[in-house]
């Protein structure tokens, strides 16, 4: 695969219109994402859109319920025929379980391929600190990292969101078929914003990530095109 189709560009604006601005201004880019800002800002419009232009689709919603919500809102969303679908997680066991066979059901009542089911691990925008003080979790941050990305593996899901700074650890002890996609991505020049547990996109790629989600040093840039040019030259 090229460096470039590595890479998944969060579409994280609140309307259609400006998504499309997005799309138009950025035809290379070959994998989007759409979040909760623009699912609940605009619905499920944007994704027969990108579909029409033959874009992959990583679906983020984050789901996190109950297992009967959760697989409700699976089988639900197995119609859009996106590439990849977020779940936390802290769901637990049998919230991922049942949120897995609900999506392959779903998917095969609609004749669509299953996304990709994947979980968070923990948000990028958290530290260690954060982890012991704030959610009083008592284990070191990757330890806690990995223990979330097994859980999703022995339930039987595609893979894992994580940082980069987790993913060589993630990646040698889920395997290679495990799909291991790093938000939290910052050049060198790009301003780190809300992320804390960052890395330059060329060194989450070599340290074992399948994807890259970048949004902002990309579409907050003043010139796009040449962000995505840049990010693209320097992993290559
Ligand atoms: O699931 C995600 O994509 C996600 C998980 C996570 O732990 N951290 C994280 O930043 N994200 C998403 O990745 C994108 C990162 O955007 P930027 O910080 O602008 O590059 C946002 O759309 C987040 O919702």
């Amino acid at each position: 695969m090229n460096a470039d189709n590595r890479i998944i560009v969060a579409l994280d604006v609140s309307s259609q219109e400006e998504a499309i601005a997005l799309l138009d201004k950025l035809p290379q880019v070959s994998f989007w994402k759409v979040g909760l800002e623009l699912f609940v800002s605009s619905g499920p419009g944007i994704l027969e859109i990108l579909k029409q232009r033959e874009k992959r689709i990583f679906l983020d919603l984050k789901f996190h319920d109950i297992p009967n919500t959760v697989a409700g809102a699976c089988r639900a969303a197995a119609k859009y025929n996106v590439d990849l679908l977020t779940i936390h997680s802290t769901c637990g066991k049998d919230a991922l379980k049942a949120a897995q066979l609900a999506l392959t059901e779903g998917a095969a009542a609609v004749d669509k391929p299953s996304p990709k089911l994947i979980a968070i691990t923990l948000l990028t925008s958290l530290n260690s600190r954060q982890l012991a003080f704030d959610l009083k979790i008592p284990l070191e941050l990757p330890e806690y990292a990995l223990h979330m990305a097994l859980l999703a593996k022995e339930t039987g899901l595609a893979g894992a969101v994580c940082s980069p700074q987790e993913v060589e650890q993630l990646r040698m002890s889920c395997g290679d078929d495990f799909v291991l996609v790093c938000p939290g991505v910052r050049p060198k020049w790009a301003d780190g914003g809300d992320q804390k547990r960052s890395m330059t996109p060329k060194a989450a790629l070599k340290a074992g990530a399948d994807y890259l989600v970048i949004g902002r040093p990309i579409t907050a840039a003043d010139d796009p095109v040449a962000a995505f040019g840049r990010i693209c030259e320097e992993i290559e």
